[in-house]
């Protein structure tokens, strides 16, 4: 049989009518969508904001396009500047995020009482985090932090100074192995992050056979990464689209290790509280919250004078020593108590949150530290000089309290650190209300996300004198007086500011100190060769990598 190949014109016809009428169609419900779409409130109000041209329906998501995570770290701060304006808009399909450089701005949002709902995407961390401290909302966010925040203040943090130096002598011994090679200290710090986390906030002793802690560490970064592509591949957000790829398996195994290990923690500590009533000793939960409600009545500032927040309201010398419970046996303790609705599963998601926020910033944190004092060897000298006069001749013993409010030059590294390398890169809330801005005669809609950034803002012109250097002396007294207070905000700043920075600082300086006592650092790169990528935290693609070798003292 011969099979003609002569084309057929009416069956030719029909199909480009039909092609016809399909793309007329699809233009038309584009052009009423456009049309609806530009007449809805939000839009218009946000119309006057700068920002790309949004296509419709998909909005601006193509400037995410093929894009990697560090290239699109990049090309966000290239877009920010190239507009050269404190406020820019995107949309992400018809969702409108307005970001905020200017500290006045800033402040609009972080220091109110009316915006401190989480920005949507941090439902994402849900089947991780529950509805752990940093995504809750309303009341059940307000008694939580209540609850939780004393526990992370001055006199328990004092308490756990013993194992601070235990795990950093332990992280010394570990990278003994490393000495005169070039290797990524991330993993180390991370590891070191989490055994101090798991022995202080939770009280779980590590045995040293145990590797808890870094395969923990290492399932928590898998998961940051998870969490980041679908940040900015918004395609893969809706639940019924990521359910069918690939990484929804690896989060399912990554999250059941995760979540064994905090039901695990938390089983044992349970066990040691029934002990502890079977024994006859007494509850301490009822005097501690009649300690903190009596220290609560007398306010006083302190320290970190640089964040506004209300861990500042707690004189902690008005709480006595002893009363004072570390985060999971008083979240144990306080969930027996009557009158308190604590489960086990708030207990756990409180306990995820904690382990999430307490490690990955501060491994991040310790990790630019090294790096950049590495590339500036002159402020490592400067740290030196410091320790020196600390430590005399006594080079070797474990580091206290005292010490730690001693050590104002490292104070200055670290915060110059966060400074140019936040560890958490940006904040999303929602707003409920207009906000009308301050620095540009903008109003940001209600009901639309509100994206201020550290990383943007701590690198600000108008408040910081040459913002791309490296300089621990932007943080001297008579430097940080008259500057904007939120023109730096890298633990947050107001009423939902992070409450484990205190702890984080002291931490950051004992693991520092340790380190310095005991190497010298150098790298083989400039700060112009880091990698950034704009992850959940902020990290290098590129590794930590660094040199170590014997300090010898002079
Ligand atoms: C260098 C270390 C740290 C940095 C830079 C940092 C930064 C931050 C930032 C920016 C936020 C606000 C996040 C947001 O609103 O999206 C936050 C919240 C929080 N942080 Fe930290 N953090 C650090 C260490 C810690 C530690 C050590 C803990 C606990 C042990 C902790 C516990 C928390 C918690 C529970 C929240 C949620 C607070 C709330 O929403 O009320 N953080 N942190």
């Amino acid at each position: 049989m011969v099979v003609s190949t002569e084309p057929v014109p009416f069956a030719n016809s029909i199909l480009s009518n039909a092609y016809l009428t399909a793309l007329f169609g699809a233009v038309a419900v584009l052009a009423i969508y456009h049309f609806w779409f530009q007449s809805l409130r939000y839009v218009k109000l946000a119309s006057k904001i700068p920002g790309p041209t949004p296509l419709p329906v998909v909005g601006n998501i193509f400037i995410a396009l093929g894009l990697s995570p560090n290239a699109f770290m990049k090309r966000a701060y290239e877009l920010f500047k190239q507009y050269k304006t404190d406020v820019a808009k995107a949309y992400a399909g018809p969702y409108l995020y307005t970001l905020l450089a200017n500290p006045n701005d800033v402040e609009l949002i972080l220091g109110s009482q009316q915006h401190l709902e989480k920005s949507w995407e941090y439902r994402l961390f849900e089947p991780w985090l529950g509805d752990g401290l940093l995504i809750s909302k309303g009341e059940r966010w307000r008694s939580h932090r209540k609850m939780i925040a004393p526990t992370f203040h001055s006199s328990i943090l004092k308490s756990f100074f013993p194992v601070f130096n235990k795990n950093a002598n332990r992280l010394l011994e570990k990278l003994e192995k490393e000495k005169g090679k070039l290797f990524d200290c991330h993993d180390y710090m991370s590891g070191a992050t989490v055994d101090t986390l798991l022995e202080t906030a939770m009280g779980v002793e590590k045995t040293d056979k145990d590797n808890t802690g870094f395969a923990y560490a290492k399932a928590v970064m898998d998961m940051c990464n998870i969490l980041h592509i679908r940040h900015y591949k918004v395609w893969l957000r809706p639940e019924f689209i990521f359910k069918w790829t690939k990484m929804a398996g690896i989060q399912s195994s990554l999250l059941n290790l995760i979540h064994s290990l905090t039901r695990e923690v938390i089983k044992r500590k349970k066990i040691d509280y029934y002990e502890r009533v079977s024994k006859g000793e007494q509850s301490l939960y009822k005097e501690a919250v009649k300690e903190e409600e009596k220290a609560l009545k007398n306010k006083n500032t302190e320290n970190y004078k640089y964040i506004h927040d209300d861990l500042e309201d707690i004189e902690e010398n008005d709480i006595g020593e002893k009363k004072r419970l570390a985060f999971l046996d008083f979240m144990i303790e306080a969930s027996q108590t009557s009158g308190n609705k604590l489960s086990d599963e708030d207990i756990k998601e409180e306990v995820d949150t904690i382990m999430f926020e307490g490690h990955d910033t501060t491994a991040a944190a310790s990790s630019f530290v090294l790096c950049l004092l590495g590339v500036h060897k002159n402020i490592q000298k400067e740290c030196i000089k410091e320790l020196k006069e600390i430590y005399h001749d006594n080079w070797e013993r474990p580091i206290t309290f005292a010490d730690t409010l001693q050590m104002k030059y490292l104070e200055r590294v670290i915060m110059e650190t966060l400074r140019l390398y936040p560890p958490v890169p940006i904040i999303a809330r929602k707003v409920h209300q207009d906000v009308k801005l301050v620095s540009a005669d903008y109003t940001i809609p209600a009901g639309t996300s509100v994206v201020v950034s550290q990383y943007v803002t701590h690198r600000h012109p108008q408040f910081w004198k040459e913002p791309e250097v490296f300089n621990p002396d932007n943080f001297l007294p008579e430097n940080c007086a008259n500057r904007h207070y939120y023109s730096y905000f890298p633990f947050s700043a107001g009423p939902r500011s992070c409450v484990g920075r205190k702890y984080a600082m002291l931490k950051l300086k004992v693991i520092l100190a340790s380190v310095l006592r005991k190497f010298e650092i150098t790298s083989p790169q400039v700060e112009a060769d880091f990698q950034l990528q704009s992850d959940i935290i902020l990290k290098r693609t590129d590794g930590f990598k660094i040199r170590i070798q014997d300090r010898i003292m002079a």
